[in-house]
C-alpha cells in the first residue's frame, strides 16, 4: 500500500543520517532488499545472504531508478547519482527505517509476538478467534496467512521481512484494528525482521529440534528465540508469557529481566494458567484453568494433549492484553478448527482422514500417540522431509513415524533443491521395522496407496503439509493440497466401490 515519499535523512537514525555520502537526501518513494523488485525512488538495502551478496546487484538496483542505498560495504561512486549510506548490520538498519517509513505502527497496535518449534499458527489463531469473538479486531500475521481483518493477504514467509511486516501492520492501523497477533519464527528473530518493535506481549511456547541446518546446534536456536524478551530484539516486551511445562521455558522465565511481567503456563503446580483433571476426546478436550482471576472450567474442540497446551498459551496472551479470562473462555469449543491442523477430510469414508501439519519429530509424536489413543483400529501415517532443510530430523522422524503407527508411506514433502533418493537416504537411517515402512516419491500415490488399505475403525494421517497447497520441486511450485488430493481419491474410490 502506498504511503507518503519521506526524506532519507528522516528515516535514518541522527548517527547515520550524518554519514550519507554522495546525493544530498534524496525522497524515498518506496523501500526495496531485492534488486528485481526496485523501482524508480527506492531505497536498496544491500543484504549479504547465505546464497547471493545484495551488493552484488547494487549497480542493477541503480540501473532501475533506486536513488539511495544501505550497505555494510563502503563504496565510491564517481558521480553522486545516489545517496550511499555505510553501516555494521544493514538487516538492523533496515527496520529501523521500515519502521520510520511506515510511521512507527507498533505504537498504535498492540502486538503480542508468539514464538516455539511448534504451536505458533494454533496459538495465534486461538488468540485471534477469542479477540474476534469478544469485538475486538486484531490482525493476525502467520504462515497460513496476513489476516488483516478488512483484508487477507496470501502468507508468503512465516515472518514477513521488516519491510513487508511494517507495511501489513500500517495497513492493520488504517483498518483501525486495536492491534496484531502475529507468529515470530526463529528465522525472523536471527534476521532482525521484527527488531525495534514494542511488544505488548510475547509468548514462548516450546523448543524441540528443528531449523538446525540455520541455527547448528539447540543452543543457538533458543538464543534466538530469547532475543524476543531479554531486549536483544530492541525492546523489551511488556509481558512475557511461558510455558514452564518446557525445560527451555523454565529456563527464560530466570533469564528474563526485571521491569517485565511473567505469566506462566503449563500443567506444573507453579504455573500461572495451570490446567488439570484433562479430558482428552476424539470430539475435543476439556480441562479445569487455575489462574489469578479463579478456577474455570474450559471446553474446546481441538484435540490432543499439545492443545491443552497452545489453549492455555492462547489465555494467557489474552490476558495479558488486558482480557477477563472468563470472557476468553465463552464459547471456545464452538471455534472452527484451524485449517490444516487435524482437519478432517470427510466423504463419509469408513476411516478416519485427517491433514496435519506436523513436519518436525515432536509434533509427529505428539500427533501420533493422541490418534493412537482416539483410535480402534490400525494407526497409518502419509509423511515427508522437506529438502533444504534441517536433515538431522530425517531419521528421527523416520524413528517416530515407524515406531508410533502401524504402516507408514515415507514419501516426498517440499524437496526443493534436492533429489527425492537423498532425502530418502537420510530417512532411511531411522527405520526400525522397514517391513512396516514404504517409499513412495509420489505423494498422491502414496496417499492412495494409504487410503486403499484403511478400513472403518482405522485412522489415516497426512503430516507435513497442512494447510499447503502446493509442492516446491527446484525452483517449480506444483499445486497439490493433501485436503483436496485425499477427498478426491476417497470420491474415485467410492465410484470404483473401493471404500
Ligand atoms: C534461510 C533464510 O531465511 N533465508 C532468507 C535470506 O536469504 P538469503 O540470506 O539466502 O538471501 P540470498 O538469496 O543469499 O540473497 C541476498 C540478498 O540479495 C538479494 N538479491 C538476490 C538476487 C537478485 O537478483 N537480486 C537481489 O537483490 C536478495 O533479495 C537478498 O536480499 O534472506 C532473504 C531476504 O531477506 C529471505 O527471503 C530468505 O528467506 C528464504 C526465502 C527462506 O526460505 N526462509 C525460510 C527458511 C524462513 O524464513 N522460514 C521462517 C519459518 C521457519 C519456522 O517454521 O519457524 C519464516 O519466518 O518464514
Ligand atoms: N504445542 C505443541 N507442541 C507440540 N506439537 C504441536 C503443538 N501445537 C501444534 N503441534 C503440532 O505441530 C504442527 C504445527 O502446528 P502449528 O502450525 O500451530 O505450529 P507452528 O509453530 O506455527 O509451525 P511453523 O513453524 O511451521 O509455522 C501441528 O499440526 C501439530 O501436529
Ligand atoms: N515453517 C516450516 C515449514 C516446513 C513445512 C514442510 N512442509 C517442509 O517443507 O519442510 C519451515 O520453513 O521449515
Ligand atoms: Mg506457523
Amino acid at each position: 500500500m502506498q504511503t507518503k515519499a519521506k526524506k532519507l535523512s528522516k528515516l535514518l537514525s541522527s548517527d547515520f543520517a550524518k554519514a550519507l555520502k554522495g546525493q544530498p537526501d534524496p525522497r524515498i518513494e518506496r523501500l526495496a532488499i531485492d534488486s528485481r523488485r526496485v523501482t524508480p525512488g527506492s531505497l536498496f538495502f544491500a543484504l549479504p545472504g547465505l546464497k547471493a551478496d545484495g551488493n552484488s546487484f547494487v549497480d542493477e538496483a541503480i540501473s532501475r531508478g533506486a536513488v539511495a542505498v544501505v550497505s555494510s560495504q563502503p563504496r565510491r561512486f564517481r558521480s553522486a547519482k545516489v545517496a550511499y549510506v555505510t553501516v555494521d548490520n544493514p538487516r538492523q538498519v533496515l527496520a529501523a527505517v521500515s519502521r520510520a517509513f511506515y510511521k512507527k505502527p507498533d505504537k498504535a497496535l498492540k502486538l503480542a509476538g508468539i514464538t516455539g518449534t511448534n504451536g505458533k499458527t494454533t496459538v495465534a489463531y486461538l488468540v485471534k478467534q477469542i479477540l474476534a469473538n469478544l469485538g475486538q479486531p486484531y490482525a493476525c500475521l502467520g504462515t497460513v496467512g496476513y489476516d488483516l481483518v478488512r483484508r487477507t493477504v496470501p502468507s508468503f514467509r512465516t515472518t514477513p521481512e521488516s519491510l513487508d511486516l511494517c507495511d501489513l501492520l500500517n495497513q492493520a492501523r488504517n483498518f483501525e484494528c486495536k492491534g496484531a497477533v502475529m507468529e515470530v519464527s526463529s528465522h525472523g528473530l536471527s534476521q532482525y525482521r521484527v527488531s525495534g518493535l514494542k511488544f505488548e506481549v510475547a509468548a514462548f511456547l516450546n523448543l524441540t529440534r528443528d531449523h538446525l541446518d540455520y541455527h547448528n546446534d539447540m543452543e543457538s536456536y533458543y538464543a534466538v528465540k530469547r532475543r524476543l524478551f531479554n531486549g536483544e530484539n530492541g525492546k523489551l516486551p511488556k509481558v512475557a508469557v511461558v510455558n514452564v511445562d518446557d525445560s527451555y521455558g523454565a529456563r527464560l522465565v530466570k533469564e528474563i529481566p526485571e521491569g517485565v511481567s511473567v505469566i506462566t503456563f503449563g500443567e506444573s503446580k507453579e504455573a500461572n494458567f495451570r490446567a488439570s483433571s484433562v479430558q482428552l476426546s476424539a470430539e475435543g478436550t476439556s480441562f479445569t484453568l487455575s489462574s489469578p482471576y479463579g478456577e474455570f472450567e474450559v471446553k474446546t474442540s481441538l484435540v490432543g494433549d499439545y492443545n491443552v497446551s497452545n489453549t492455555l498459551a492462547a489465555l494467557a496472551v489474552c490476558s495479558g492484553l488486558g482480557l477477563n479470562v472468563d470472557n476468553c473462555i465463552r464459547d471456545l469449543d464452538s471455534f472452527p478448527g484451524i485449517p490444516g491442523r487435524m482437519q478432517k477430510v470427510d466423504a463419509g469414508q469408513a476411516a478416519t482422514v485427517l491433514v496435519d501439519y506436523a513436519h518436525t519429530e515432536d509434533a509427529l509424536e505428539n500427533a501420533l500417540s493422541m490418534l493412537r489413543g482416539v483410535t480402534e483400529g490400525k494407526l497409518r501415517v502419509v509423511f515427508g522431509c522437506g529438502g533444504n532443510r534441517d536433515r538431522g530430523k530425517r531419521p528421527i522422524m523416520t524413528k517416530v513415524a515407524n515406531s508410533l503407527s502401524d504402516e507408514a508411506w515415507a514419501t516426498s514433502d517440499n524437496p526443493r533443491n534436492e533429489k527425492i533418493e537423498d532425502i530418502f537416504a537420510d530417512m532411511k537411517q531411522g527405520l526400525v521395522d522397514p517391513t512396516r515402512v514404504h517409499f513412495v516419491s509420489d505423494r498422491r500415490r502414496a496417499i492412495e496407496l494409504a487410503l486403499q488399505a484403511s478400513k472403518a475403525g482405522d485412522c489415516l494421517l497426512i503430516a507435513g503439509k497442512g494447510h499447503e497447497s502446493f509442492q516446491e520441486y527446484g525452483e517449480t511450485v506444483v499445486p497439490f493440497d493433501d485436503r483436496k488430493v485425499a477427498l478426491e481419491l476417497i470420491q474415485n474410490m467410492q465410484l470404483g466401490g473401493r471404500v
